[in-house]
């Protein structure tokens, strides 16, 4: 049975308790003492002596609910108690805290509520207990937790609690404290903890030299003249002198891109839901098909696989005999935090799939129910929109604008504190950042703000980062405006808006948002909430998006354009707060906060195994792959990316070359006229080679992607189905092959092997061919680098001019970017000269004959010396002819840019 329950501030402050059995205070002020104070424990679960000890924290109230029971009896409702009555509690009375002037809840109430809530669960626990049958959703403590309790009425409860620890007066105290302590910011008020353990991470925003003074409070449900002072933040001096060093953890700093992009961090693998194991047992897959949603501990053992078990064999499955199976999938997938509906959806998948099969073996009904979950789980986590921040930021630069972000989001989610996170995000790609302190409503807001913007100049000597404040009370909507119009004067890249926390009920405040958002009409509406559990995350993303759409007055409303998931750290079924929130919106996870420094701020990346992957291909950072993908037109003319895969293709073009060197230059396979084509003309070795390679290439569709030209023709039409490119490129037929063979068999093969002939005609034309078209994707992605010159804003008119005029040396001279070029140079020669040379078994490169490199020390024996490659025939190869030639296509490219094309009026000379 439950010995305790409390309900108290995180700073200490018991606001309610009820005792029920021998353990008083005692495992409490353990608890609070180990715990809170100290930051000892990332888990929510505790031991002392006897008891165990579970708590939860509703944060935007700045509460912790705790329930101490025996060890011994292992209760297994306790976090559902937990659950709901923080629920239940913030429902009645958050308003009023948060409000600081709603008048004192009733704590009568609150004891009849809880004692009814405490026995009901009880009751179902017992039942379940007694029950072997499988139970229908319905009656399963998960489906009363997402709807019954919420719903439970106070009047039709009997009062059948014992004499609370605290009396009403005191509560009344408590709760007068509490409004005076929630009105100070609110990370300032997470100071005290963590102040006694160095290796804690320390709370940006904060105050160090506080921090490291504090004491941890007594928790003897009193309040002291002292601990009342200390809990008072609302004088906090926001002009201490900035101990920056502790707001950036170092190990956990992004990585800089080869463009010199700054891209945080990705979750890391161990920050994940554990991984899946194919060789998972059958008693290990109860935990449930998708790998995503499996539980962390072992099932019990009537789980979900072994209903299967027993169907199988069977004829045919059913809609009926599944019943019980999705039954318990669907009360399953809400215990792992996905919502209601969602559940449901993934259960009616699941259940299309499997209806009408004729399932044999365990492992086939195993295999069916895990793709199936899998399709559903993909379609649902696609996100409908591809986003890559710092690519629109660009773009913005070049409209000579500041780019506008809007956070906003319930209370106490940490909605500034990941405003600061993503400007130091911003600060590290050098972007100039303005921030919009636009909650006038909670105080402290705007003071938290300057801590925050002072702390990031702290950081970064030349990073701009100001905070455009008009103090508390005024107009929000106005606020943004004057700041966007500021940042305009100012040169600002980016303004980040920080709006007042907003309940989603809350109409007057919603309004608000919805005006702010129309005045403004911001690039984009970032949500900021916690990795939220089941239907409070549809609820609140459903509600916020409906005000922003009903509000505005506009035919074309906004919405939320994306995510960033906060406590990330603190639960543990992250996928499944991650599915609802994705599938309510169908906006994408930008980012997932994970801590307190400035560089908790990571990517939402999950293995290629079916695990939610945002991260991967969809945020800010949008990993680059390398291989472009052009099927996916948003990514395909941004010149970052393009130059990604130039410089990938260096690889390529590099060890073809040193595989095409092991050969001698057997010149007879290049002589003409030697063989005989299907259409009767005549040709080489090389090119008859050639010509039978690209004949199966072109049944593969390979001439069918804009990035891909044959040597040779005619050739045969696709046997698949040709797939649907987004029309990248403008319409043009340049095609500079005849170029790169003529080219390549004067200039490069000469070059690279050694004269003479070696019989290895076969080889040598299989390398040739590698060398060819690698060299051919090089150059004529030209194309593409030309197609995103174009593109650009700033540049569209002179190109237009130039293009008009015909003038090809203007046009050379606009795209020539000689920094980009000495630095490829420079690249090249490096690249060459390591992927050329054998290195020594100690890992050294091998120069020179019996020298390494950085040293005069002879090479290790077993290193030969001859380079596979001279790195100056490679960086010549790129000098005289690799740019010169894509050059030359981009010319060509854009002198047919205009045909057939209506010119925008606002790109008219
Ligand atoms: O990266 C570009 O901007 C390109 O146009 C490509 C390229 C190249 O061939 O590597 C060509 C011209 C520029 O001067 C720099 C580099």
């Amino acid at each position: 049975m439950l010995d305790f329950f409390s309900i108290a501030t995180k700073g200490g402050l018991v606001l309610w308790s009820k005792a029920y059995g021998p353990a008083q205070s005692s495992p409490i002020n353990n608890l609070i003492q180990d715990i809170l104070i100290e930051e000892r424990s990332s888990t929510q679960i505790y031991y002392k002596d006897n008891y165990a000890i579970k708590w939860t924290f509703v944060n935007d109230l700045d509460l912790i609910f705790i329930a101490v029971y025996p060890k011994s009896l292992g209760l297994t409702y306790i976090d559902t108690l937990l659950q709901a009555a923080s629920t239940q509690f913030s429902d009645r009375y958050g308003d009023r805290i948060l409000r600081k002037s709603g008048g004192i809840p009733q704590l009568k109430d609150w004891g009849v509520q809880f004692e009814a809530l405490l026995q009901t669960i009880e009751d179902q626990d017992a039942l379940s207990k007694k029950t072997k049958q499988p139970r229908k959703f319905e009656q399963t403590v998960g489906y009363s937790n997402s709807l019954a309790y919420a719903k439970a009425k106070p009047e039709d409860i009997k009062d059948t609690s014992k004499p609370a620890l605290v009396d009403e007066d005191e509560f009344l105290r408590n709760i007068e404290m509490l409004k005076k302590k929630s009105a100070s910011p609110r990370i300032g008020m997470r100071k005290g903890r963590g102040a006694k353990s160095p290796a804690a991470s320390p709370v940006i925003g904060s105050d160090d030299s506080k921090k490291k003074t504090k004491e941890g409070r007594k928790w003897d449900g009193k309040i002291s003249a002292k601990d009342a002072k200390s809990l008072d933040y609302s004088n906090s001096d926001a002009a201490d002198v900035v101990n920056a060093d502790h707001l950036v953890d170092q190990s956990k700093l992004g990585q800089h891109g080869k463009d010199g992009t700054y891209n945080v961090a990705d979750l890391e693998a161990s920050d994940e839901d554990e991984s899946y194991s194919d060789e998972e047992s059958e008693e290990e897959y109860t935990k449930i098909s998708a790998r995503s949603l499996q539980a962390k501990k072992p099932a019990a053992s009537s789980g979900l696989m072994s209903f299967f078990k027993n169907m199988t064999g069977q004829k045919e499955m059913t809609a009926e005999s599944l019943e019980p199976i999705m039954s318990k999938m669907k009360e399953h997938l809400i215990n792992k935090n996905v919502a209601a509906d969602i559940a449901q959806h993934l259960c009616d998948s699941v259940a299309k799939g499997l209806v009408g099969q004729t399932l044999g073996s365990f492992k086939s009904v195993q295999a069916h129910v895990k793709q199936s979950m899998e399709t559903a789980l993909k379609r649902i986590l696609t996100p409908k929109t591809s986003v890559d921040l710092l690519r629109d930021i660009a773009q913005a630069q070049a409209e000579k604008r500041p780019y506008t972000i809007v956070f906003i989001g319930v209370n106490g989610v940490g909605k500034s504190t990941n405003l600061s996170k993503t400007a130091f995000w911003l600060l590290q790609n050098n972007l100039k950042v303005l921030i919009a302190a636009c909650d006038t409503f909670r105080s402290g807001a705007v003071e938290q703000l300057r801590v925050h913007a002072r702390n990031l100049k702290a950081l970064e000597q030349n990073a701009v980062v100001d905070l455009y404040e008009k103090g508390y009370g005024k107009d929000s909507a106005s606020i943004a405006k004057e700041a966007i119009s500021s940042a305009k004067l100012t040169g600002h890249d980016v303004v980040l808006i920080d709006t007042a926390g907003r309940m989603q009920d809350n109409d007057p405040l919603m309004r608000a948002l919805a005006k702010l958002v129309t005045v403004n009409n911001p690039d984009k509406i970032i949500f900021v909430g916690e990795a939220l559990v089941g239907n409070e995350a549809v609820d609140q993303l459903t509600k916020f998006n409906a005000a922003l759409k009903d509000y505005s007055g506009l035919a074309n409303p906004r919405h939320i354009d994306g995510m960033i998931l906060t406590k990330f750290d603190t639960i543990d079924d992250k996928v499944g707060a991650a599915l609802s929130m994705t599938y309510t919106t169908g906006q994408p996870i930008l980012f997932v906060g994970t801590g307190q420094t400035y560089t908790d701020l990571k990517n939402m990346k999950v293995n290629n195994n079916n695990s939610y992957c945002p991260g991967r291909h969809y945020t800010a950072d949008s990993n680059r792959t390398y291989t472009m993908n052009l099927l996916n037109n948003n990514d395909a003319l941004s010149l970052a990316k393009l130059r990604d895969v130039l410089i990938r293709l260096e690889d390529t073009i590099i060890f073809a070359l040193i595989e095409r060197a092991q050969f001698a230059l057997n010149d007879c396979t290049y002589q003409p006229g030697v063989y005989k084509y299907d259409n009767g003309s005549q040709g080489s070795f090389l090119e008859y080679f050639l010509h039978e390679m690209e004949k199966v290439h072109a049944r593969v569709r390979r001439y069918t992607s804009p990035d891909e030209y044959p040597f040779t023709s005619p050739l045969p039409e696709p046997m698949l189905p040709t797939l649907d490119f987004p029309p990248t490129l403008h319409p043009n037929n340049i095609n500079v092959n005849k170029d790169i063979m003529e080219r390549y068999l004067q200039d490069i093969v000469p070059k690279i092997c050694a004269p003479g002939d070696d019989l290895n005609y076969g080889s040598s034309a299989t390398r040739d061919t590698e060398c060819l078209q690698a060299l051919s994707k090089r150059i004529h992605y030209g194309k593409f680098i030309a197609e995103s010159k174009f593109m650009d804003p700033t540049q569209q008119k002179t190109y237009i001019r130039l293009i008009q005029n015909k003038d090809r040396d203007a046009i050379m001279e606009l795209l020539t970017n000689r920094t980009v070029e000495a630095a490829l140079l420079r690249r090249l020669r490096r690249k060459a000269l390591i992927y050329g040379s054998d290195i020594t078994e100690t890992g050294e490169v091998v120069t020179k004959e019996g020298e390494v490199e950085g040293s005069t020390a002879t090479a290790a024996a077993g290193a030969t010396t001859s380079r596979k490659i001279q790195a100056d025939v490679v960086v010549d190869l790129y000098e005289r002819f690799v740019i010169p030639l894509t050059k030359e296509v981009e010319v060509e490219y854009l002198l047919q840019r205009l045909d057939g094309w209506q010119i925008p009026e606002d790109s008219k000379n």
